[in-house]
């Protein structure tokens, strides 16, 4: 074998999809972590264990607003034979001095605010005349338009047992619990929990930095108007709204033309900010096929991004790589705006996935009933079709053909149908494999 041969064959070869991920992600690892504000931490993976470092409640406070007293001074009070106690004060929430309940005595208590010393239990205003002479109060009056109500007398229509109404100090959790372990993705909960025991930071895996970069000398940008043989770049908006909802920052890059030195400049430039680059466009064997050229042949220092077809359609051209001083990660997606969405999809998603060092990088598949028959799946070529997939019904069916330049099928559709590599045809009502997007 002379030496052409041996480069035609390793060119020819086809790489499996399952090949081609396991390349990417095994050359992918999670960020380095950092230490974030709790927000900027939403949906990142925390990478230490949180200890509890206070009680939760902190102190013993009211579940209702009512009056805080004594079991013995409202033992058998009933609406007939109310129990009439001094109100001695107000006790609100965020009070931090309260005044202590006698025999006799009841303190006005509002939802949160600390038990005050000498009382045992809490009795919602409604069990009571809330100071009125009257019958039950539906409500306290606002302290301002009534501050007499913070004092005077309240009738108590019934008995309350002890710690009633009462969230005692470390019913939540205790000082030194485990709150959250690393790993853990951090959702409103999470965070929530966070900001309770006074967490205002926390140490993540930040969100990848996603630049996506378009090519193609015939796109025009949305909004300005179509010359002849021109159409709107398409791709960079939908893989950069891909990115996001993939849980990366993502940056769009405006088309940049056919043209070799233009691309390696606008690349240089933005490998400043990317945890990872895409591209579209330029892949496949054409005379202007930019991001090959540019990206073909690196020197050393600069790194290599290899060039392969994948045994998918649509897909099937795809680049891969390591580039720039930090070898950061390229992903050459197919121009075809379908094809670029579901290399994206196949690809992109599970390396930005792994790098926010996730649990779960890919897509769920299902199994559904095909409701219609798929005729002329390419042999060879795991077929990804777009199509509209029912959870209740257990079908899903074909939208559009199988052509990667259908737009609009695919912003229809809300599933792929997965038709292997060694199936060429579907018989409407059989099985196939399903994986839900969005
Ligand atoms: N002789 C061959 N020709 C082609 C082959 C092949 O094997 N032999 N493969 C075909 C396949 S499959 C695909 S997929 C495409 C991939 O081509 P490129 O990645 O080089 O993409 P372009 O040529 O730049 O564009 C293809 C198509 O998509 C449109 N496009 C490109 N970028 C955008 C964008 N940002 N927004 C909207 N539309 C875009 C572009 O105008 C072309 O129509 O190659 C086949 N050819
Ligand atoms: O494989 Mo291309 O990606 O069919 O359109």
């Amino acid at each position: 074998m002379n030496g052409t041969t041996g480069q035609s064959s390793h060119r020819d070869r086809v790489w499996s999809v399952a090949e081609h991920l396991d390349d990417v992600l095994s050359k992918i690892h999670p960020l380095e972590p950092i230490e974030l504000q709790l927000l900027d931490a939403q949906g990142c993976v925390l990478v230490e264990d949180v200890t509890v470092p206070l009680a939760l409640p902190p102190f013993d406070n009211s579940s209702m607003d009512g009056y805080a007293v004594r079991v013995a001074d409202v033992a058998g009070a009933t609406p007939e034979f109310p129990a009439a106690l001094t109100v001695i004060g107000d006790v609100a929430a965020g009070s931090g001095e309260a005044p202590a309940v006698g025999p006799g005595e009841a303190a006005r208590i509002m939802t949160g605010a600390p038990v005050p010393p000498g009382a045992d239990a809490v009795v919602p205003v409604e069990w009571t005349d809330g100071g009125s002479g009257q019958g039950p109060a539906a409500a306290m009056r606002a302290h301002s338009a009534a501050p007499q109500d913070a004092a005077g007398e309240v009738r108590v229509h019934r008995p309350a047992t002890a710690g009633a109404h009462i969230r005692t100090r470390g019913s939540d959790v205790s000082a030194g619990e485990s709150a959250l372990r690393a790993g853990t993705v951090l959702g409103p909960p999470q965070i929530g929990l966070l900001a309770a025991i006074g967490r205002g930071s926390v140490r993540v895996h930040p969100r990848p930095r996603v630049v996506v970069v378009s090519t193609g000398s015939e796109l025009v940008q949305p909004g300005e108007a179509l010359g002849p043989g021109q159409i709107y770049d398409s791709n960079s908006f939908q893989l950069t709204a891909a990115a996001r909802d993939a849980g990366a920052i993502a940056y769009r890059v405006g088309a940049v033309a056919d043209d070799a030195e233009t691309l390696r400049a606008t690349l240089e430039d933005q490998l400043i900010r990317a945890d990872i680059l895409v591209t579209s466009g330029g892949v496949s064997v054409g005379a202007y096929d930019v991001v090959k050229e540019t990206l073909t042949d690196l020197s050393a220092e600069e790194g290599s991004v290899e060039f392969r077809k994948l045994a998918m359609q649509p897909g099937k051209p795809q680049g891969f790589g390591l580039i720039g001083p930090d070898r950061t990660p390229l992903l050459a997606l197919p121009g075809n705006p379908v094809s670029s969405y579901i290399s994206f999809e196949l690809f992109v998603r599970p390396a930005i996935r792994t790098l926010m060092g996730l649990p779960d990088v890919h897509r769920e598949t299902l199994r559904a009933e095909c409701t219609e028959a798929v005729t002329a799946s390419p042999a060879g070529r795991r077929q990804f079709l777009r199509g509209s997939y029912d959870p209740e019904a257990g079908t899903v069916t074909p939208v559009g053909g199988a052509s990667s330049h259908l737009i609009k099928a695919l912003a229809r559709a809300n599933a792929l149908i997965i038709v292997p590599e060694d199936t060429t045809e579907v018989a409407a009502g059989s099985t196939v494999d399903v994986v839900p997007l969005g």
